[in-house]
């Protein structure tokens, strides 16, 4: 019997076919897996025939129903895996199948696909151009170095036609997969050693033979970042069941390697843009480390409740809903988890945890009663960066700490002052029965220490916003040792104020540091768009030491370029939000495909009245997302962490919100707060704008935010 398997260019359209049609496709495949070969050459059914002019001999199309064909890859060397590409309507099946050639890629050895007559057509009319370009795109880069890298004659002719990274993206859709990822990390200034670690060699088979193996079942086997084999009807069954999502199946190879290394031995970090599948590499981590041991126990955690809301369904999802798994690992917020220590080790009622504001007020009150020389919102930075983020626990040791990062200096005396703060906060806070997030977290590293450490993995999504309180609950929750801790974050998206250094908390992660690239959300238009954002300033690493890029982030995604407007009143900002929603929907956009945010909950609740007054069902996002109901998301900034929406608009960019004036430590008072609130608001923006998968829209009545000065 023949081999069945499936390219990602053939899922990437099946979601939106209609149900005779996926029927039809069930049918046929059924066929593949029940024949032999010379049967389904025989076939009336199937109809199995080959495409005139192909340029590839292999290329066949076969009956979906009356109107639409599967194109399909069948080997001619023997071998007996048919490979299922694409299914088009008829005329277009045969159009798409002709240009189409498939050809292994002879440094990863992968199959690939191009469109080999738009190349042969476009590259001539690009070659002209070049003759008399000032520069090209690859000259510091040699013939010998990029056949190392796997570029075959007919890409290294459009290579070498190319004069800017604009047109080697113009090429982006033609050229071969593996091929165009290399071009694109040498335009981008990677050297061809850093090209070939992280593009080829992550590809290539281990035991890849000197001289290419040429059979396409090889050859197919050798891509399973984009090709699914399918072992029996059961498998075809559930495949082509289920709503497909690619992530369960078709990891990048970057992903592929961090989640499924067999161990490491110690530490691991992921960090990587938005949208560079750190969840999704998290999660198949998890199933990884499942997979190895019965005994494995696993702590998964996230920043808030809703994210690991989603993250419970995803796993589910990747898990197959399998029960025995699925009660191996909780999956929860660090402070969650802590709460649960501190409850299960403690009699009565535990105290409450405050919120920001509330811890405010109380400082205020200490300022007031002590008659201190500091404003509330010192005491509360120096409890929290100082204090907590290096758990002293008495006076002689605040005396002795070092204050790196806080702006005014501390004597002696003024410390003593502070401590008499401290004190009197904690004792207000014991009086009234309550506490704080990171109080909790303490006393909860605290418990952990004393006994066996609870889970066998900790597994950290949204890393990058840890407080070093909460890094040491992670720390204590799991022995160091092989695969203790595996850590995803993008240092880019800090949105709260947490400064850490995980080298001093015991979580050392150097030789285990490892990079996304490639965005699965967001078209390169918003990205790019959105980067800009980031643009003027220094990214401090995830793990504190040294700076974060975003170099070679980049997407294979394209769309519209976002919109950026200002209005001149709020009303007329709403307006326009109104009017834009209204299109998304014509347009066939599902409610609950649109996001719209804002810096504060003010401007949501105009929006959402004139949304209901229009007749547009919204929903507001706030902790926990109501699974199934429909509506437009309305969200703060904040609460938009770790979503995504086909569309969104951020409202409100105007000069005094974003960045909040508020919310900023006058330089004055605190030179290197007052930097790192203005980053956090600037990180801010940019994690709401790359929420958007498709259309970005960003508004704001009278004056644009300062933020907007570089991307408009
Ligand atoms: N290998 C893949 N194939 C297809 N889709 C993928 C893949 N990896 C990730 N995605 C999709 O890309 C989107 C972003 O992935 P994910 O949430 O894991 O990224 P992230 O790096 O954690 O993002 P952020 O930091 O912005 O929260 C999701 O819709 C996810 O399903």
């Amino acid at each position: 019997m023949p081999r069945l398997a499936f390219a990602q260019s053939f899922w990437d359209g099946y979601d939106t076919l209609e149900k005779p049609i996926r029927a039809g496709v069930r049918k046929a495949m059924a066929k593949f897996q029940a024949m032999s070969v010379a049967e389904l050459n025989a076939d009336k059914g199937l109809h199995l025939e080959s495409v005139e002019n192909a340029r590839d001999p292999r290329m066949r199309t076969i009956r979906i129903t009356d109107f639409w064909r599967g194109v399909v890859l069948a080997p001619d060397d023997g071998s007996d895996t048919f490979l299922l590409v694409n299914v088009l309507p008829h005329d277009d099946a045969y159009t798409w199948a002709a240009k189409r050639l498939y050809s292994q890629n002879s440094a990863t050895r992968a199959l690939e696909v191009r469109n080999a007559v738009a190349l042969d057509e476009l590259t001539p009319l690009y070659e002209t151009a070049a003759r008399t370009a000032p520069r090209l795109l690859f000259t510091d880069v040699s013939d010998g170095t990029l056949r190392e890298l796997g570029i075959d004659d007919q890409v290294l002719r459009a290579a070498r036609s190319l004069v800017d990274k604009a047109q080697l993206e113009a090429f982006a859709t033609l050229l071969p997969e593996d091929q165009l990822e290399v071009l694109q990390y040498l335009a981008e200034g990677f050297s061809p050693d850093e090209v070939y670690r992280d593009v080829v060699a992550v590809r290539r088979p281990a035991d890849a033979p000197a001289e290419p193996v040429e059979d396409l079942a090889t050859v197919i086997a050798n891509t399973s970042a984009r090709i699914r084999l399918v072992t029996g009807p059961q498998e075809l069954e559930e495949i082509l069941e289920k709503p497909f999502a690619a992530w369960r199946v078709f990891l990048h190879p970057s992903q592929r390697r961090v989640a499924y290394r067999a161990s490491y031995g110690g530490p691991v970090q992921v960090t990587g843009g938005p949208g560079t599948g750190k969840t999704v590499a998290a999660l198949h981590r998890v199933k990884h480390l499942l997979g190895r041991s019965e005994d494995s126990r696993i702590l998964l955690t996230t920043y808030t409740n809703a994210l690991a809301a989603g993250l419970r369904d995803m796993l589910g999802l990747l898990l197959d809903d399998d029960e025995e798994l699925l009660a191996r690992v909780d999956v929860t917020t660090v402070d969650s988890f802590a709460h649960g220590v501190v409850r299960a080790g403690s009699t009565g009622t535990p105290p409450k945890p405050l919120g920001d504001r509330e811890q405010r007020q109380l400082w205020e009150k200490v300022v007031k009663q002590l008659a201190l020389p500091f404003s509330a919102q010192f005491l509360a930075q120096e409890y929290r960066h100082v204090v907590l983020g290096q758990n002293l626990r008495d006076l002689d040791a605040y005396l002795g700490a070092s204050r790196r990062g806080r702006g005014t200096g501390l004597g002696p005396a003024r410390r003593r002052e502070v401590w008499r703060a401290v004190e009197r906060f904690e004792q207000f806070l014991r009086d009234r029965g309550e506490t704080t997030h990171l109080r909790v977290c303490a006393r909860a590293a605290g418990l952990l220490a004393d006994r066996p450490a609870p889970y066998t993995h900790v597994v950290v999504d949204e890393a990058q916003d840890l407080h070093p309180a909460q890094w040491r609950v992670l720390r204590a929750a799991v022995a160091p040792g092989p695969d203790d801790l595996f850590i995803t974050g993008d240092p880019h998206q800090r949105i709260y104020d947490s400064r850490v250094s995980l080298g001093s908390l015991g979580i050392t992660t150097a030789g285990r540091s490892f990079r996304l690239r490639v965005n699965y959300r967001s078209t390169e238009e918003i990205l790019a768009w959105s980067a800009r954002l980031l643009a003027p300033v220094d990214i401090e690493a995830l793990d504190g030491e040294g700076s974060d890029s975003l170099a070679g982030y980049r997407s294979l995604l394209h769309g519209h370029r976002p919109q950026a407007r200002g209005y001149s009143s709020r009303q007329e900002e709403t307006e326009a939000l109104v009017e834009w929603v209204r299109t998304l929907l014509d347009k066939g956009l599902a409610p609950h495909e649109i996001g719209v945010c804002a810096r504060f909950n003010l401007s949501l609740d105009a929006a959402e009245e004139k949304l209901k007054a229009a007749g547009v069902p919204v929903l507001r996002v706030k902790g926990q997302v109501t699974q199934g109901a429909e509506g437009v998301r309305l969200a703060t900034m904040h609460a938009m962490k770790g979503l995504e929406f086909r569309a969104v608009c951020v409202l409100g960019v105007a000069e005094g919100s974003v960045p909040f004036t508020r919310e900023i430590t006058p330089r004055e008072v605190d030179a290197p707060q007052h930097d790192a609130d203005l980053l956090r608001e600037r990180c801010l923006l940019f994690v709401a704008c790359t929420r958007a998968r498709e259309t970005l829209n960003v508004s704001w009545s009278g004056t644009a935010s300062p933020f907007l000065a570089q991307v408009s």
